[in-house]
């Protein structure tokens, strides 16, 4: 927009001012009555599949203004600033990016999981201002504010995750702030969010970003202009200083403290990068550190997910060098070139080179030879004259020799005359070009030992080197290095959250490996004391709930309040620390088992709080120099951080061979994986490393069939259902199609415990029609959960499954199950070697059936 400059009224002027003003005007204009529009075009704003709740979601559209002039100031919306400063060529808002992992997980999440709203705006210049993406960009704003207070408010629930990327041109006016930009940020909350997130940012010693470091034209004055970072800051909560220990993003160099980094990196797709940067290159000082987990991250991840993680870091393709990036001899390579020359140069970086095919000299575009490489590979074109920018008329194998190249062949007693054109040979043979005639050997030459050190010429390979390269490039293969374990089945184990998956695996490595190892178990300390201070958290928010709904029933005394109000603040700030003092660690037992909050947990279902909140509080806070129970350990929920990946492996004998007096060799080796987050798409990335898998076993909860579930949109379903519908997600994937199941009907303690107390199958939908027969306490229970088998089979109609009943808080349940797994494992090779047959089954049975041709049933 420009401003006329013939005469106009005071009227006019306004109207103008008033239309520049409007865009940065945030106003629910869109009709309210078009919902499905709204939605629409909201959804648009979200990646596909995202779980929004959009009837909930808080919104605002800016659109232009063209009603009469108003006589009030007009707000300004802290983002679209730039847009009025240059008033001649006003740039094109052409990318919204604004919010990447706002929320994660559902359950009883840690002030580190506060949302992350994060947004920036790039512009196209002469292009001319959308107005869609402006009402975009106030929407995208509003999202923000609502998830920076949300975060503050710290509820439990699970947000919209991203905001499309609509256009790709950098930005001048956002990455490089600069003076001009002045008053753009008016509102410094929007200020932090802007800093925090600005993809792409590094810092410098100054503490300000470089936005030239990710590819982005930066900012007229240079570094990007008055952002100032205290150096050695976290870059999500601007917390810690130079001696936090912090993890780098590959691809933008953000540094970000422990209690961010999984906040901030999410799922780890391709290693280490904020989610906004997954698909960008890394950055090439960061190349060498790819795949080298840091010491922060071995804390956070267990041993599994680090090496899937640095797997998926080393080996997914944006993080590759890209054969483009690399031009040898004046011709970007192409894949196969790049695979060769990466056999050859481990540390190959972008750029152009030269490569003497005839010699396998190699070196920087216009500099001297730097190393030697195999000779005659087929990679880039030909070597040309000037490769090295050598001044001295003599020529190498074509190429013009530098200053150092030429007086170390004076010293070594070659001629170099002017308009000398000299072959060199791999072996350092060498004469005139065209001639036949060998000169001599440079390689042999005495002096040369004392000269290529002077000269800073590369050490030449000697002839063993040059037919052992050979072989080594023919070795060097990329090699994926998934978990493999020789010779041992693999057994996959998943299970929805609570249903006892992660205690089948804990009472395995009991089993199997004995107790817990101090790392582990201070590794469990640390989680259990990290519970335990949620749930009382969880229930002092609730506390002050209460007190204002009902009243002096939900009031503390004075001095517990003040304590209680300092607890909190602490957990909100994310500064208590695992090991508290003894008088704090004491006011938190007063509190605890003060009658306001017992009262309050007597609600516990309400708020959500699993069975074992009180037993895990009890023990943390009365024992001084806690140490983990294996029963604290066993028993307390959803320890594991992400998707807990987990493996253990172990042994079974093999009972059909015990004729045999080697009661080593009777055994067969297993590896249990166990993996959770299945309601997330987290547990995708892992699915190719279960390609070789023997046997899924799944965990429900049977006892979850009256149990509510929350998903990540906030909706509720019933628990046992919900497992039941990512179990045939799961099993539907080509990945597990000829998979053997295993379906573990977990906690049967429980789910007879609820049947006998005549908690009817019903409540559950999917058992809607059950009606039992006879009335004996046992016979109820058995004809109940077989019922429950029968519905399985039925749903996974075609498939295969074994069933097993299981109470996994029984170490012997737990052995008996594995040892089970083991005979199915055995019955399937069998089955697959054409022993068996599969007899399909109409029953209620417990298990599949079998028989052997020619045996009968067995
Ligand atoms: N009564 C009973 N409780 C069980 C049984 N199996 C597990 N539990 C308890 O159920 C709770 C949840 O078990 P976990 O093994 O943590 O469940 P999970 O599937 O790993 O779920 P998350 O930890 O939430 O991912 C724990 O407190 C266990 O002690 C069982 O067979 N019977
Ligand atoms: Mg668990």
């Amino acid at each position: 927009m420009t401003r006329k400059n013939s005469s106009t009224t005071s009227q006019r002027q306004k109207a103008e001012a008033l239309e520049e003003e409007s865009f940065t005007m945030a106003s629910s204009a869109l009709p309210n009555g078009n919902g499905s529009a709204k939605h629409d075009l909201l959804r648009g704003l979200f990646p596909p599949g995202a779980a929004i709740d959009l009837d909930n979601i808080e919104y605002s559209f800016a659109t232009p203004y063209n009603g009469p002039p108003v006589e009030f100031p007009l707000p300004k919306a802290p983002m679209a600033p730039s847009w009025g400063t240059n008033k001649t060529t006003p740039p094109k808002l052409a990318t919204i990016l604004p919010v990447a992992q706002l929320w994660r997980g559902s359950g009883n999440v840690a002030a580190s999981s506060v949302p992350a709203a994060r947004q920036f705006f790039r512009s196209t210049s002469g292009s001319s201002f959308s107005e869609s993406s402006s009402a975009m960009a106030v929407a995208a704003a509003t999202v923000e504010r609502d998830a920076a207070s949300s975060a503050a408010a710290a509820t439990r629930k699970s947000c919209p995750s991203e905001i499309e990327e609509l256009a790709t041109s950098p930005s001048p006016q956002l990455f490089g702030r600069t003076p001009s930009s002045e008053g753009i940020v008016t509102d410094s909350s929007a200020l932090q969010y802007s800093e925090e997130f600005s993809p792409g940012e590094s810092e410098d010693p100054s503490g300000n970003f470089d936005s030239r470091r990710y590819g982005l034209d930066p900012s007229p004055s240079g570094k990007g202009g008055n952002i100032h970072r205290k150096r050695g800051q976290c870059y999500r909560c601007l917390r810690g200083n130079r001696l936090t220990e912090k993890e780098v993003c590959l691809a933008c160099g953000s540094k970000f403290c422990s209690n961010c980094v999984l906040v901030v990196m999410g799922s780890m797709p391709e290693g280490r990068k904020c989610e906004e940067c997954v698909g960008r290159p890394v950055l090439e000082d960061r190349r060498p550190f790819l795949g080298k987990p840091s010491r922060l991250l071995k804390r956070l991840l267990s041993p599994l997910e680090i090496q899937q993680c640095m797997k998926s870091e080393r080996e997914c393709f944006s993080n590759q060098l890209q054969p483009e990036q690399v031009i040898v001899n004046g011709r970007r390579l192409i894949f196969e070139e790049l695979i060769l020359l990466q056999q050859e140069c481990v540390r190959l970086k972008p750029g152009k080179y030269w490569y003497d095919k005839a010699s396998g000299l190699w070196g920087r575009e216009g500099e001297k030879p730097h190393m030697f490489i195999t000779p005659e590979l087929k990679v880039g074109g030909p070597l040309q004259q000037n490769a090295s920018n050598g001044t001295t008329q003599v020529f190498l194998n074509c190429r013009e020799i530098t200053k150092s190249e030429f007086k170390m062949l004076k010293a070594l007693g070659v001629q170099c005359t002017p308009q000398t054109y000299l072959v060199l040979y791999p072996d350092g043979r060498y004469g005139d070009e065209g001639q036949k005639e060998i000169k001599g050997n440079l390689w042999n030459k005495p002096m040369m030992r004392l000269l290529y050190p002077f000269f800073s010429f590369p050490t030449p390979r000697s002839s063993n080197q040059l037919v052992k390269a050979d072989a080594v490039a023919a070795s060097r293969k990329v090699s994926p290095t998934s978990i493999e374990v020789k010779d041992a089945s693999k057994i996959l184990l998943l299970g929805h959250d609570g249903s006892g998956r992660s205690t089948i695996f804990k009472q395995t490595k009991i089993l199997h490996n004995g107790q817990f190892s101090p790392e582990e178990l201070q590794k469990y300390k640390e989680m259990i004391l990290g519970k335990a201070y949620q749930f009382l958290n969880v229930l002092l928010e609730a506390r002050e709930r209460f007190e204002e709904e009902s009243g002096d029933l939900y009031t503390l005394n004075d001095q517990l309040k003040d304590a209680a109000d300092k607890f909190m603040a602490s957990m909100a700030a994310g500064h208590l620390e695992r090991s508290i003092s003894k008088n704090t660690r004491s006011n938190l037992s007063k509190i605890w088992n003060d009658p306001v909050i017992q009262q309050t947990y007597s609600r516990k279902d309400e708020l959500q709080l699993p069975e074992v909140t009180a037993d895990i509080l009890n023990r943390v806070l009365q024992i001084q120099d806690y140490v983990p129970s294996v029963t604290d350990i066993l028993s307390a929920e959803g320890l594991e951080q992400g998707t807990g990946l987990a493996e253990v492996q172990f042994s079974l004998e093999d009972k059909d061979l015990s004729d045999s007096n080697d009661h080593e060799s009777n055994r067969r080796r297993y590896q249990l994986i166990s993996i959770g987050g299945l309601a997330t798409n987290e547990f995708r990335k892992w699915l190719d490393m279960f390609e070789d898998v023997k046997i899924l076993v799944y965990c429900v909860a049977v006892s979850d069939y009256d149990q509510q579930w929350t998903d990540l949109t906030g909706a509720l379903h019933n628990k046992l259902i919900f497992s039941r519908d990512l179990f045939f997600k799961i099993v539907g994937y080509p990945c597990f199609q000829d998979t053997p199941l295993v379906l573990l009907l977990n906690k049967y303690d429980r789910f007879e415990e609820k049947v006998t107390k005549g908690i009817p199958l019903t409540t559950c939908e999917w058992f809607s029609d059950y009606s039992p027969v006879g009335s004996s306490h046992s016979s109820q229970v058995q004809q109940a959960y077989m019922y429950v088998v029968h519905k399985y089979k039925r749903f996974l109609d075609g498939r295969r499954v074994y069933t097993l009943q299981l109470n996994a808080q029984e170490q012997q349940a737990v052995s008996g199950a594995l040892e089970y797994v083991q005979q199915i494992l055995k019955c399937e090779e069998e089955m697959r070697a054409g022993l068996w047959m599969h007899h399909e089954e109409s029953n209620y049975g417990d298990t599949s059936s079998f028989t052997i041709p020619g045996q009968g049933h067995r």
